[in-house]
């Protein structure tokens, strides 16, 4: 199973390197440029010793073979310089690619499906992780290519110098690789086991940031530092585990390679000794020697960025490639029909969905929303008002029945289309960072300042301005920090005003207000509701008196629906909770 995720990880790494493959090939070929040029520098420096150390030559004799090894020098850092411009480019345009891949998931899968995903997991994986992926393609990649590539060059050139050298060299290559093999699973399991444990610590640390008032409150802020401090302690441990393997196994890199070295500098000797080799060959081969093993101990050195890419690519690929069934909002590429601009006719028929395997959120729901009409939804908590609302807009596709806009299938209107035409008031609407005017326009970015105002106006939001100091200008904080409940739902109600959307959707939106508030925002949406479609789920049943037609909702199911009167004469479920609210 774990193989799998890790041969899933490593496919989908590969497959990235498509968009990117010219960048990397650029890398590796200078790269390899650089390896030939190193080889003829260490021949110039081989011959100029020999000519200086035994042959009596002048400082001017050598000039020249002095002038081309600086020069080949300055090209070779030159080439050095590019194939890490080319890598990083390489490395760039993938993470750049996989994030823009990862945010258009997320609207893919839709809004119900992210509220249920923690938020510092989807941080983790979408910063963290995708930054992962920056050293492996920048620096990882062109470095492998380059540890076959560059002791294959330099192989070529040493053998024909002295053929001994070039045999044990040839020898004690695979003995690195070898190695890197047989501690790479140890590695990958440990760097898997960070990444996991690294998630939950987020998780954790993300929950009590966001409780602090809670933990605060309940007194259980203590027990909360002592569940984070093991979390980061086991966080430490993992990632001291990764790095005595990373350790490790560069000891045992280095060791092999200095033995290698010091075999073929031992053998040299000898042979020149022996004089069995020229001194220019002899020196040549000895200068090269480090340089075979260099790509394999840099190799060596990288392998925490192959093993970080991997343990958060199979997080990315599993989000990149697989949809969770009976999560998948309206979308369809080439939308066939046009949402309309007009009040639409709504028409649900024995709809079913679940938010998990028999955990249905509406079920056998069959509907008529007429155009232009107004549908107050009631019903006790958990019954499935709001996921009903949440049909509507395009976050759950049904697995059983049909919902129809104007005779047309929810599911043939492109999503974004079908989001512009609805104006959606919830319990408690999410104000941003940012002043109360970007807050407003974000219904409609192109509004002037006449339509904010004639929003405001018809939103109640005016007499709140008035009390600003600054204005529009008003600086709000995170969750709408500095305005109250009521303000908040004016700011919304201002913002559906500018919306101005045919279908108009609200949930309890006087829920959490004080009489007075509810009353004038319910005011507001009186005058809102003329001339669109209308879904309003109300706990307040006076919303309901003044509805075209009443749904109640029990289980999921709609037990009652009819006009108001209808329904009051029928002495039901409506008349039931009408007569528990007049009591309470
Ligand atoms: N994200 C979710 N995951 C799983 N089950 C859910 C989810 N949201 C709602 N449910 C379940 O679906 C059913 C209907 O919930 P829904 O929120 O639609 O009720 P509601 O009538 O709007 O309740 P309330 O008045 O308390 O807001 C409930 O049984 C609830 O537990």
């Amino acid at each position: 199973m774990k193989a799998d995720v890790a041969s899933v990880a490593n496919d989908w790494l590969t497959q990235q390197q498509g968009g990117v493959r010219r960048w990397l090939l650029s890398a590796m070929g200078l790269g390899a440029a650089g390896t030939v040029l190193l080889c003829v520098q260490a021949g110039l420096l081989a011959w100029a010793l020999n000519a200086m150390l035994l042959q009596n030559a002048n400082v001017r004799d050598v000039l020249p073979a002095a002038a081309g090894f600086v020069l080949l020098a300055l090209v070779r850092a030159a080439c050095a310089v590019q194939a890490r411009r080319f890598g990083f480019e390489a490395g760039r345009r993938v993470v750049a690619d996989v994030r823009k891949r990862v945010l258009e998931a997320f609207r893919a899968r839709g809004p119900a499906w992210l509220a249920r995903q923690s938020s510092a997991d989807l941080i983790t994986r979408t910063v963290d992780g995708v930054d992962a992926l920056a050293p492996y393609y920048a620096r990882y990649l062109p470095q492998k290519a380059a540890a076959v590539l560059l002791p294959l060059i330099v192989l070529v050139a040493a053998f024909p110098a002295d053929w001994v050298a070039g045999l044990v060299m040839l020898v004690t290559a695979p003995l690195v690789p070898l190695f890197m093999v047989l501690l790479g699973g140890v590695a990958e399991r440990a760097s898997q086991r960070r990444w996991v444990t690294l998630l939950r610590l987020g998780n954790q640390f993300f929950d009590s940031l966001q409780g602090l008032v809670t933990l605060r409150l309940f007194g259980a802020g203590a027990r909360r530092r002592v569940l984070l401090a093991e979390r980061s302690e086991a966080y430490r441990r993992e990632t001291m585990s990764v790095l005595r393997v990373a350790f490790l196994s560069s000891l045992v890199l280095e060791f092999f390679a200095m033995v290698s070295i010091a075999v073929v500098a031992v053998l040299v000797g000898f042979r020149l000794m022996w004089g069995d080799v020229a001194f220019t060959h002899g020196m040549f081969v000895l200068l090269l020697a480090p340089e075979f093993f260099l790509p394999l101990r840099a190799l060596g050195a990288l392998r925490h960025a192959r093993m970080d890419a991997v343990s958060a690519a199979g997080d990315l690929a599993a989000l990149l490639t697989r949809v969770p069934p009976g999560h998948a909002p309206v979308s369809t590429p080439s939308p066939a029909v046009d949402a309309p601009m007009h009040p639409p006719c709504i028409e649900l028929e024995d709809v079913r969905f679940e938010y998990a395997p028999g955990r249905a959120g509406l079920d056998g729901v069959t509907l008529h929303l007429a155009a232009g009409s107004t549908t107050v939804v009631v019903g006790a908590s958990g019954s499935g008002k709001s996921s009903l609302l949440q049909l509507l807009m395009g976050f759950h596709a049904p697995s059983r029945g049909t919902v129809r806009v104007d005779g047309h299938a929810l599911d043939a209107f492109d999503a974004q289309a079908w989001c512009a035409r609805i104006a959606w008031l919830p319990q408690r609407p999410h104000l941003f960072v940012g002043t109360l005017r970007d807050n407003v326009r974000l219904a409609r970015p192109d509004a002037d300042d006449m339509a904010l105002e004639r929003a405001a106006r018809a939103a109640g939001l005016d007499a709140v301005l008035r009390d600003l100091p600054q204005g529009w200008a008003t600086p709000l904080g995170e969750h709408g920090y500095g305005l109250s409940g009521g303000q908040a739902q004016r700011v919304a109600l201002a913002r559906a005003w500018l919306r101005d959307a045919p279908l108009l959707l609200l949930d309890e939106p006087t829920q959490h207000l004080d009489e007075a508030s509810a009353h004038a925002v319910q005011q507001a949406i009186a005058e809102l509701r003329r001339g669109r479609t209308v879904v309003q789920v109300a706990h307040r049943l006076d919303a309901a008196r003044t509805a075209d037609q009443v749904v109640v909702m029990a289980a999921g199911r709609v037990i009652e629906a009819g006009t108001p009167a209808q329904l009051l004469a029928d002495r039901g479920a409506f008349f039931r909770l009408l007569q528990n609210e007049e009591a309470a």
